[in-house]
């Protein structure tokens, strides 16, 4: 079962990320961007205030491919639980909003970026949503890099909820205003009733 994490940049993912891992250490725990050589690329990308929004779609997309083939997929060929803090729907938030909001005429955004991943690309069978409001996210992250802006995060999350609108059997939102030993608690909870009923 591939389990993932998504939310706005300081909605919580990593600190329940890791504390998951201490739950089921029978999982393989991975991430996006990875700490591959592609992600380092992602990572060089994202230090660039002006780095092309389509290079940079193909950059996240290329680190994911690499994730799905070395990583992913031969964990879920073994039946290994899999978590990812971070996965395709980041893509489809974040890529979709920086290119809206870009120079490039793409007029349907999010489903270019969704149309990318479908020819190769493996669904999550199940999405834990860390629902923040942007400020507080902004906030809790820092304000460090340049998708940590509260108008950027506000598209994004908008991104997030069509996301959830296409697929609501997929995603569980959880609450991620609440004291993080709260949070954690309820996503245990979340993966557990997962793991118990699979369909
Ligand atoms: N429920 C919570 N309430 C308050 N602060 C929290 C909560 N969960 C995490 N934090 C704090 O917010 C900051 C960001 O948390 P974390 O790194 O887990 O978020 P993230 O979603 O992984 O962020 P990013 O996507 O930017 O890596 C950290 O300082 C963390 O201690
Ligand atoms: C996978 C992925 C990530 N991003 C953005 C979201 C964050 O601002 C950074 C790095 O993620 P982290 O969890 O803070 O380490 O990258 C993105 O825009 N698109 C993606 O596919």
């Amino acid at each position: 079962m591939l389990i993932t994490l998504e939310g706005l940049d300081g909605s919580g993912k990593t600190t329940v990320w890791e504390a998951l891992k201490d739950v089921h250490p029978e999982a393989v725990f991975t991430r996006e961007p990875t700490d591959s050589w592609y992600g380092d690329a992602v990572y060089r990308s994202m230090s660039d205030a002006g780095a092309d929004p389509l290079a940079e779609l193909f950059l996240y997309t290329a680190d994911h491919a690499d994730h799905l083939s070395g990583t992913i997929r031969p964990a879920l060929d073994e039946g290994t639980l899999v978590v990812s803090d971070r996965y395709s729907d980041s893509r489809f938030a974040y890529q979709a909003a920086t290119l809206a909001e870009s120079d490039v005429e793409i007029a349907r955004p999010m489903e270019y970026v969704r149309g990318i991943h479908a020819a190769f690309s493996r669904p999550p069978d199940a999405t834990i949503y860390l629902d923040l409001d942007a400020s507080t996210a902004a906030e809790r992250a820092g304000r460090t890099d340049k998708f940590e802006r509260d108008g950027y995060l506000a598209a994004v999350r908008e991104n997030y909820e069509r996301l959830i609108d296409a697929e609501p059997e997929r995603f569980v939102r959880v609450d991620a205003t609440r004291a993080p030993e709260d949070v954690i608690a309820r996503v245990e909870d979340v993966v557990a009733d997962l793991l118990a009923d699979p369909e």
